[in-house]
């Protein structure tokens, strides 16, 4: 990069997505590793003359913010590894921009306030943010390292440490080589061994383990008060990965379901949600379209009779009459539920909706499509299940008006 690459930005809010907004001769920047009210330094990243908004990164910090700490992943500060954009923001001030992010988001799409605070998880404050993935996922580099791509760049960035991992993912991560170019997973359940697979397969010594009976399978628990669920599902599938995300989720959504009495769990992942809700006594009927998670769910209620497991699209499972239900929880991936989903979704003619979010906007634009199809948000809160990185995870409960 040449020197004209360098612009002096003023920095204002933070956005969604992990940066904050600046300007630079009347067009937007978004730049990233800078905090609101800091004047910086940054190189830009993307700039094509006819964009309507360019993207930088600080590289110097000319007048810093009262929030800005070191980061404790250096690695993935500017021009490095993706995944650790907030690293350099102190931890009560990340929840805040994840707050100022979410109120942002209400007021444009939802068209009313965000009702609600971001909340630690339990443990975060007292590990500094830190040690909490028990998924991580990594690409080897041609000498079989453990590497990240950079930010909305194809560059690998070798691994030198892993923070954010609990130690023996990062022990696992770090200490071992992988066959070049491999999709390397570690994973470390609660409730049995460390997996390692390599392209989404089992692992031995660094290896594919080609064996049939190559062990693929893992076992989580989750505690909340005095109950416990156990669940057991391939280490590939979906499971949250916070190591506290499933306990604070899991208690939320029975906080909020009350005592209905037949629900929909909808995108359910290994059943996490339907089974502690068919332990609650509810009737559950639960829809996910991996062929691994719902095949685990069936697995983890087959001794409760009244859950049916669907391996199916949630719209087209709706569409095709699923209804009626007196709750329904759902917890889609990042793009939203959307307008057909929620369409579909009002026919279930629920009188309360439990919805787990991972991504703001998406929230806030299904708040409004909810709320032209009456449901009315009556409660959400946040939870900082992603120190360091700008998500947020989101647990709205919507009230048939
Ligand atoms: C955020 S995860 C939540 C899983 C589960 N609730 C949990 O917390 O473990 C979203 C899940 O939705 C599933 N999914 C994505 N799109 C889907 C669709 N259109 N229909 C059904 N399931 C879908 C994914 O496979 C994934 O398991």
């Amino acid at each position: 990069m040449t020197e004209p690459d360098l612009v002096r930005l003023e920095v204002g809010a933070p956005a969604h997505g992990g940066h904050c907004v600046a300007r630079h001769d009347g067009r937007v920047v978004f730049v990233r590793h800078a905090l609101p009210g800091e004047v910086v330094e940054a190189r830009l990243t993307e700039h094509a003359a006819d964009a309507s908004f360019w993207r930088a990164d600080a590289v110097a910090v000319l007048e810093a913010s009262p929030d800005r700490v070191e980061s404790p992943w250096p690695q993935a500060g500017a021009g490095g590894a993706g995944g650790g954009e907030l690293g350099h923001v102190a931890l009560p001030a990340q929840r805040a921009w994840k707050l100022a992010v979410l109120r942002e988001a209400f007021e444009r799409f939802a068209h009313q306030e965000f009702p609600g605070a971001v909340h630690a998880a339990p443990g975060d404050d007292d590990r500094g943010g830190l040690a909490y993935r028990t998924r991580v996922s990594a690409v080897a580099d041609a000498e079989g390292r453990a590497a990240m791509h950079g930010f909305r760049a194809p560059d690998l960035h070798v691994l030198s440490a892993m923070p954010l991992a609990v130690p023996e993912v990062e022990e696992a991560l770090l200490g071992r080589r992988f066959p070049a170019g491999a999709r390397v997973t570690v994973v470390a359940p609660s409730d049995s061994e460390l997996r390692v697979l390599i392209d989404g397969q089992p692992s031995r010594g660094g290896k594919v383990d080609s064996r049939p009976n190559a062990p693929r399978a893992v076992r989580e628990v989750v505690h909340v008060g005095d109950r416990s669920w156990h669940y057991r599902l391939d280490a590939s599938a979906f499971w949250q990965v916070h190591r506290e995300a499933p306990a604070v989720l899991v208690r939320e959504v029975l906080d909020r379901i009350g005592e209905a009495g037949r629900v929909m769990d909808l995108y359910a992942g290994a059943g996490l949600f339907t089974l502690a809700l068919a332990d609650g006594g509810c009737e559950v009927l639960s829809v996910e379209a991996d062929a691994r998670g719902a095949g685990a769910a069936r697995r983890n209620v087959h001794d409760h009779p009244t859950v049916t497991v669907v391996e199916g699209d949630v719209r087209r499972t709706l569409e095709e009459g699923a209804g009626p239900a007196d709750a329904v929880v759902l917890d889609p991936p990042r793009s939203g539920a959307g307008r057909r989903t929620v369409e579909a979704l009002t026919a279930v003619d629920a009188q309360r909706l439990v919805y787990v979010a991972c991504d703001p906007v998406a929230l806030a634009r299904d708040t409004a499509l909810l709320s032209e199809r009456g449901y009315a948000l009556v409660e959400a809160e946040a939870f900082d299940l992603f120190p360091m990185t700008h998500h947020v995870e989101t647990v709205a409960t919507f009230q048939r008006r």
